[in-house]
């Protein structure tokens, strides 16, 4: 690890069962607080044993989540589902809404469905500014914004909001997340698009909002077809092609196997790649005039982004969850498998297959069948109820206060507690430093990754830093100048994370703006991770056109240079 100097205090017994989390964005990063306002309001308005010294209230008690929002409460919300199967326009008609309100909001799931829908809605003169964990792009005179779902903004008015891919308000990490802004975004159209199995659940949360519900069931756009036959041999891959493994090692594996028949080049996608990385990938797979014509990916592309594939081809219908290796569901096979046949893409007709036979049957099942209902919306505690619990049982200890959150919080039926072990962990860490409830919580809501063990490494000093000087330099922990092409997978997996660490500068950069000052040169350096990673994939290639070297060359000694 040439270029971190960083201490390895952090206890290893914090193992390393990694949850989307570390990969995605990190949950509660919306929260602005002005606490002493709020215990201003709290003490006025309701009653509790410090304060009033007569009614106890009960901070664990989440029955009724919807009165968190009063600005969204206000508002007769006219929800439109906008509800189908992957690929039959359901982001493309909210978002034709979207274009033509006078002020809206996009929230997705992945910073590169809200980077697509920026693009897409300044394209076409609608001002539109870029919000998400680490990128704050404002453009003159947007009323207009697309936004990753946790930083979905309750606190304004839209006329227009989309909450895209809503069915993950059933992820067990995430879920939540999109609960808040299903509740809490104050507009008059709200427009959700996912997966029909969605519908009842929100239905039913949304019985106690006053909102009117619209729903609309689309069909797909282009044929799906699954083949008899399984692939058998990788002689037989072809153009359009996107072979789908769950882990880094077999991405790299198939890779390796494809390029070795000397037919194909392959581009990959994966959670860890940086965003720019996988979206360059995915550009470079799309171009018809570029030689990466087959996709080595994982369940990444399962949501919403555009690729030109013609054919899934499943390597396994297992996948390691983070507790067990288990058989894919019907709702995950469903997601990847409708990435092929794009509509308006050159493949009018998608292809669905597995390399190996006895797992035909499985794909073939799960295509037929609809897929379960969802029972369950996640939900969290907002940091408010942890402050005042604070406040009350005189803690300042954040582990702890989540803990009894999660033991005791009172439920309806509609929800489940978010599985939130990445964030105890952070805590653990955080609880031994002299730092405020809210700078804890901060830390402990940023996107670390406590699997990757540079990745938590770098959080542990940049929060005893923050806690001992107040100030975090960059410099301080990494050297500029040091970083290079990876030559070994080993290496490729260590520039990632020195990526992620860099990464989670810049997010703290946007919260704690005068402790961490140096953002420009952890963007910049970030942004040469992306470009050597992309070198590293480029070189695995077994025959690198010339002119592709000097361009890739030629990009990167720009971005050197700058
Ligand atoms: N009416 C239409 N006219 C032209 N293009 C369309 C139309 N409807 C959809 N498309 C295009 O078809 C593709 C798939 O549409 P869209 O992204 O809306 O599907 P989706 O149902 O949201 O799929 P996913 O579940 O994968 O997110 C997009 O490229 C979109 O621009
Ligand atoms: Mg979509």
């Amino acid at each position: 690890m040439a270029s971190f100097l960083l201490r390895r205090r952090i206890s290893s017994s914090l193992g390393v069962s990694r949850t989307l989390h570390g990969n995605m964005e990190p949950i509660w990063q919306h929260v602005e607080l002005r606490i002493a306002a709020l215990v201003t309001i709290s003490c006025a308005t309701r009653k509790y044993s410090s304060c009033a010294g007569t009614t106890k209230f009960d901070f664990t008690d989440l029955t009724r989540p919807h009165t968190w929002y009063p600005n969204a409460r206000r508002k007769h919300r006219k929800v439109f589902l906008h509800m189908g199967p992957t690929n039959s326009g359901k982001t493309y008609h909210a978002l034709k809404q979207l274009e033509s309100s006078s002020s809206g909001i996009y929230c997705g799931p992945l910073r590169l469905l809200a980077w697509e829908v920026a693009k897409r809605l300044n394209k076409a003169k609608v001002p539109c500014d870029l919000i998400t964990g680490q990128e704050r792009e404002e453009v003159d005179g947007a009323e207009h914004k697309a936004v990753t779902v946790e930083m979905a903004d309750v606190t304004s008015d839209y006329h227009c909001a989309v909450i895209d891919e809503i069915q993950m308000l059933g992820c067990r990490t995430r879920g939540f997340s999109f609960t808040r802004a299903l509740l809490g975004i104050s507009a008059d159209e709200l427009h959700l698009c996912g997966d029909a199995a969605a519908v009842p659940l929100i239905q039913e949360i949304l019985k106690v909002t006053g909102d009117e519900i619209e729903v609309h069931y689309y069909e797909r756009l282009s044929p799906l077809v699954p083949s008899k036959v399984p692939l058998v041999s990788f002689s037989h891959i072809q153009t359009g092609d996107c072979i789908v493994t769950f882990s880094r090692r077999e991405i790299y594996r198939l890779k390796k196997k494809i390029e070795n028949e000397e037919k194909h080049l392959c581009s990959v996608v994966y959670g860890s790649l940086p965003p720019e990385t996988r979206t360059r990938q995915a550009t470079m797979f799309n171009d018809a005039s570029s030689d990466f014509d087959v996709l080595v990916a994982s369940d990444a592309i399962g949501m919403g982004l555009n690729l030109n594939i013609s054919r899934i081809i499943f390597s396994t219908m297992k996948k390691f969850d983070g507790i067990e290796m288990r058989d894919l569901t019907i709702s995950e096979i469903k997601q990847i498998a409708g990435r092929a046949g794009r509509y308006g893409s050159k493949f009018p007709v998608g292809e669905v297959t597995c390399i190996d036979a006895e797992d035909l049957p499985l794909l073939h099942s799960s295509l037929k069948s609809p897929s379960p209902t969802l029972e369950r919306a996640g939900l969290f505690p907002t940091f408010e109820l942890m402050f005042m619990y604070s406040r009350v049982h005189q803690t300042n200890d954040l582990h702890q206060i989540l803990e009894h959150f999660l033991d005791n919080a009172k439920l309806s039926e509609n929800y489940f507690i978010a599985d939130c072990e990445e964030t105890l962990k952070v805590a653990a860490v955080i609880d031994e430093l002299p730092l405020g409830l809210h700078d804890k919580y901060l830390f402990c809501i940023s996107p670390v990754d406590m699997g990757d063990e540079i990745s938590s490494q770098g959080l542990t000093q940049f929060a005893q830093n923050y806690a001992n000087k107040g100030i975090v330099r960059l410099r301080e922990i990494f050297t500029p100048g040091t970083l290079q092409v990876p030559k070994t997978p080993a290496a490729l997996k260590e520039l990632e994370s020195i990526h992620k660490v860099l990464d989670l500068y810049v997010w703290l950069s946007f919260r704690l703006e005068d402790s961490f000052p140096d953002r420009e040169l952890a963007s910049s350096q970030k942004a040469i991770c992306s470009l050597l990673i992309e070198e590293f994939l480029e070189r695995l290639g077994w025959e690198m056109p010339i002119a592709r070297r000097f361009q890739s060359r030629r990009r990167l000694s720009s971005q050197l240079l700058d």
